[in-house]
């Protein structure tokens, strides 16, 4: 019920903070935005993510800070001191920093009884993207959303319960370890993403037109903003840098495996090094947390024109299959897409037949 709702006061309304207000609103929530960008408070006020913040608007119940981690703290501390009743989160990409310079800002500022109030956040959800055009109302549905608790069970509890209805998954970490497990699942992979895409700037035009889903697949994150992903970097730089050597001691081993592929063990070397890529992508958890191995998948081609991938899933629902994921693949220059299916895996080679058997071009992925 609305009336039940907490009012949300979200500064900076780019990417995350516009996603955290349409959501809310869409909710029934009160949302108010402010934005050190007028421009940018305006468009997330455009676009339904909540009402300009003035002077003498209503003191909100929860504020949600989702400026850069440059910011992050200052901003903290500020809505700490301008709503002393207020619970204060955050969405920034690392923790420990911003906890350290939170603390130091509020010594300073005589505030440290109320750090209790902060509740440190961060969705595991974003886009390439930046700047509140890009926001979503659904962009943290069944997401991780990592909480750390302040010591405040209130405080804490309010921000879980916002993640919650926001559409996230509540996991709950210490800093530090929400530090560490990001440098792994998210820092390292931008590294790697976005060097890969800079090999590209020297490629010809003739060989990007060949580029195919691989490429695309493995470097989308490159497209990010640059001067965020700096200040993610240079914040968590003493969790990334040992998984960054690492990565460069891999790509050793293949450049030496290379140097003369058919001297004995070289091939090897090389088998050794992609299996265990294998093995670790075989670890990222699918829908409901479990692996995305544990899933059959079909695979459907379909002309890429209106109502075809309506048509699939009536047939799927006739079948009584539950699609427990779908990716779709355009393939570049044709008028077909493929759709991936994740199925139980019981059910991969009959809804492949089933399918088949309704004149759709399907097959069951080995
Ligand atoms: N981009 C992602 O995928 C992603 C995902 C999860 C978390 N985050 C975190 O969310 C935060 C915001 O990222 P984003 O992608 O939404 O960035 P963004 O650039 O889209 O938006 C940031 C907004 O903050 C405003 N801003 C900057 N300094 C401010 C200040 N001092 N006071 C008020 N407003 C200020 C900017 O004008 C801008 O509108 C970052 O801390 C980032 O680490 C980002
Ligand atoms: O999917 C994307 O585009 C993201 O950039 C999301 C992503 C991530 O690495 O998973 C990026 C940074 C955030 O701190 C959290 C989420």
């Amino acid at each position: 019920m609305a009336a039940s709702l907490p009012s949300v006061l979200v500064v900076g309304t780019g990417l995350l903070g516009a996603s955290v207000g349409l959501k809310w609103r869409s909710l029934g929530g009160a949302v108010y935005v402010r934005d050190q960008s007028p421009t940018a408070a305006a468009i997330a006020e455009d676009l339904g993510a909540g009402r300009l913040w003035k002077d003498g608007s209503d003191a909100p119940d929860i504020v949600v800070v989702a400026t850069p981690p440059e910011s992050t703290a200052e901003s903290i501390v500020a809505a700490l001191r301008e709503f002393p009743d207020a619970v204060v989160t955050d969405v920034a990409s690392i923790k420990g920093r911003i906890g350290a310079q939170v603390r130091e800002l509020a010594a300073k500022a005589g505030i440290t009884a109320d750090l209790g109030r902060y509740v440190p956040g961060h969705p595991m959800a974003g886009r390439e993207r930046s700047g509140p055009v890009a926001a979503r109302a659904e962009l943290f549905e069944a997401m991780p959303w990592i909480v750390c608790p302040s010591g405040d069970a209130d405080a804490t509890h309010a921000v879980e319960t916002l993640a919650r209805r926001l559409g996230g998954t509540v996991v709950t970490m210490t800093p530090e370890e929400h530090d560490s497990a990001v440098a792994l699942v998210s820092h390292m992979p931008q590294v790697a993403a976005s060097l890969v895409a800079s090999r590209l700037t020297s490629g010809h035009d003739s060989s990007l037109a060949l580029a195919g889903n691989g490429l695309r697949d493995t470097t989308r994150i490159a497209g990010s903003d640059p001067t965020l992903w700096v200040q993610i970097l240079a914040g968590n730089a003493a969790a990334v840098r040992p998984l960054l050597a690492e990565l460069a001691s891999d790509l050793h081993g293949v450049l030496e495996a290379l140097e003369d592929p058919a001297a004995p063990g070289a091939r090897l070397a090389l088998a050794r090094l992609l299996d265990a890529g294998q093995a670790g992508r075989s670890r990222l958890p699918g829908k409901h947390g479990t692996s995305s191995e544990r899933f059959a998948h079909v695979m459907v081609l379909l002309d890429d024109r209106p109502g075809q991938l309506g048509s699939l899933f009536n047939v799927l629902a006739d079948l009584g299959v539950n699609v427990e994921d779908v990716r779709m693949e355009h393939a570049p220059g044709r008028e077909v897409g493929a759709v991936d299916l994740s199925v139980q895996t019981h059910l991969g080679q009959s809804t492949a037949d089933e399918l088949v058997a309704r004149g759709m071009n399907a097959y069951h992925v080995r």
